[in-house]
């Protein structure tokens, strides 16, 4: 995680960044609110921790100063002056958490796990509030059609082989970031397989309980757990003689996993709370924008699992490496979303093309998709002007300060272009740890460059 330390005193602030460090945290620190304030603003840190005395400051001034720049900041107040009121005075302004001083390493690893736990929640709940917004949109407009053919050779190729395998019984493994199309990938080869008239049923890992997640993959007996009133199948047992999805595997708990892996070895499993062994016979696909050859070496994934699932597998690149199709994919979206509004829209204006490829869409395909649907809705016509795309898709020449892109190919220098792909890669990656590892280098490196391109 990315760590801000805000602390008067110079001994806590060196003893817990070294505890933090320690653990493979990224920490900067900061004396003061005036410091603390600037740097929230300048970069993205997942957890701040914040004295409540800080000299003559008030904490709680600062702690709101915070969350008027980044509402949604992790803010654990630490203060030596701890009293009920405080807490409950941090916490009703927005304060994440409360930590008294002297605290002891695991008081501090406690919270950092919280801290975690919080931060994928959010990030999940992101993802479902716009899978939410793309299906609401499904039922008002219809889906637009999909697109598996592509300008990038790489791409092509791999989809091509995966496709072709699609009739075989093997299990597929599609890698990918959110949003890259991974679940239309994997319906895509049920349709092409022979499985293609039999039940393909998906299971989203991480939106249940480990509990209610291996009941709804294998199903339970009444009386198997609290809530259990009645017997019932699972989606291995719907999936039967069909294709069983299961998606964001990455997030599949450590306890669930042997018996997926005795599904995919022995096609055997039972229900909950039930010794009977049943047989079945399903196809399995997985999907996950994780990298699960890294969770096996961290040990939160099985080696053999992984092995099994990964067959045959696919990873798909994210958008930003994918330009070639970005435009078709645009032109298919507002040529989909016009029809369905009835609006008169003849393509994208040389503004709003540039817009377009400027972005790096972390968000992918979903992303565009959507970007796309709201310009259809805002545009005056008879193109899809800059304007009409939301702000954050592209860095407009001039606007808010921002300079103009350097154009591959054109007259700049290849300092130009490192400025220039670092400034926009840094304003989109979650963390300067994700930006790093997307510019392939380390962070102290990063921020040497930073510094020397005066971006700090
Ligand atoms: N091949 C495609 N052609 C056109 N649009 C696509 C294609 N694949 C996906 N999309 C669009 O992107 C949206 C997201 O796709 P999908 O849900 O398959 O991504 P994902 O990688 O599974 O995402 P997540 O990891 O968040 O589950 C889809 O609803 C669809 O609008």
């Amino acid at each position: 995680m990315d760590i801000l330390i805000v602390d008067d005193e110079k001994s806590i602030r060196l003893t817990t960044s070294l505890a933090l460090e320690g653990e493979g945290h990224y920490v900067e620190t900061a004396e003061d609110g005036e410091t603390a304030i600037k740097r929230i603003k300048e970069e993205n840190f997942d957890l701040v921790f914040l004295d409540l005395r800080l000299g003559d400051e008030d904490g709680l001034d600062i702690l709101q100063q915070m969350l008027k720049v980044r509402p949604r900041q992790l803010i654990t107040i630490f203060t030596a002056h701890a009293s009920v009121t405080t807490a409950v005075k941090a916490t009703q302004l927005g304060a994440f958490d409360y930590l008294e001083k002297p605290f002891t390493p695991d008081q501090l690893r406690a919270i950092l796990a919280k801290a975690h736990r919080a931060l994928q929640t959010r990030h999940e709940v992101v993802r479902l509030e716009e899978t939410v917004q793309e299906l609401k949109s499904e039922v008002r407009h219809g889906a637009p059609p999909l697109r598996f053919a592509s300008e990038d050779p790489k791409t092509n190729a791999e989809l091509e082989t995966l496709f072709r395998a699609a009739a075989s019984p093997a299990s597929v493994l599609i890698l990918g970031e959110s949003g890259t199309g991974k679940s239309a990938i994997a319906r895509e080869v049920h349709e092409r397989s022979h499985l293609r008239d039999k039940p393909f049923v998906t299971v989203s890992c991480p939106s249940l309980s480990k509990e209610l997640l291996e009941s709804v993959l294998f199903g339970h007996v009444k009386g198997s757990f609290t809530g259990a009133i009645k017997d019932t199948w699972g989606k291995v047992h719907a999936a039967e003689g069909g294709t069983l999805f299961l998606d964001e595997i990455g997030e599949l708990p450590m306890e669930i996993q042997p018996k997926l892996l005795r599904l995919l070895q022995e096609r055997e499993y039972e229900r909950l709370g039930e010794n009977k062994v049943r047989e079945c016979n399903v196809r399995v696909i997985a999907a996950t924008n994780r990298d699960l050859s890294a969770c096996v070496a961290s040990g939160s994934f099985r080696e053999d699992l992984y092995y099994r699932l990964n067959v045959i597998s696919v990873t798909v690149s994210p958008l930003r490496e994918r330009r070639g199709d970005l435009q078709r994919f645009a032109e298919d979206y507002l040529s989909f979303f016009s029809t369905q509004m009835g609006r008169k829209l003849d393509g994208f204006s040389e503004s709003g093309r540039q817009t377009l490829m400027r972005h790096a869409w972390p968000g992918n395909l979903r992303e565009l998709r959507n970007a796309i649907e709201r310009a259809t809705i805002l545009s005056h016509g008879p193109q899809v002007e800059a304007a009409d795309l939301p702000t954050p898709v592209g860095v407009v020449e001039g606007v808010n300060g921002s300079p103009a892109l350097p154009i591959i190919g054109g007259e700049h220098s290849l300092d130009d272009l490192e400025q220039a792909h670092m400034r926009e890669v840094l304003r989109w990656a979650p963390t300067l740890q994700d930006a790093a590892a997307i510019l392939g280098i380390d962070k102290a490196t990063l921020y040497r460059k930073r510094k020397r391109f005066g971006m700090d």
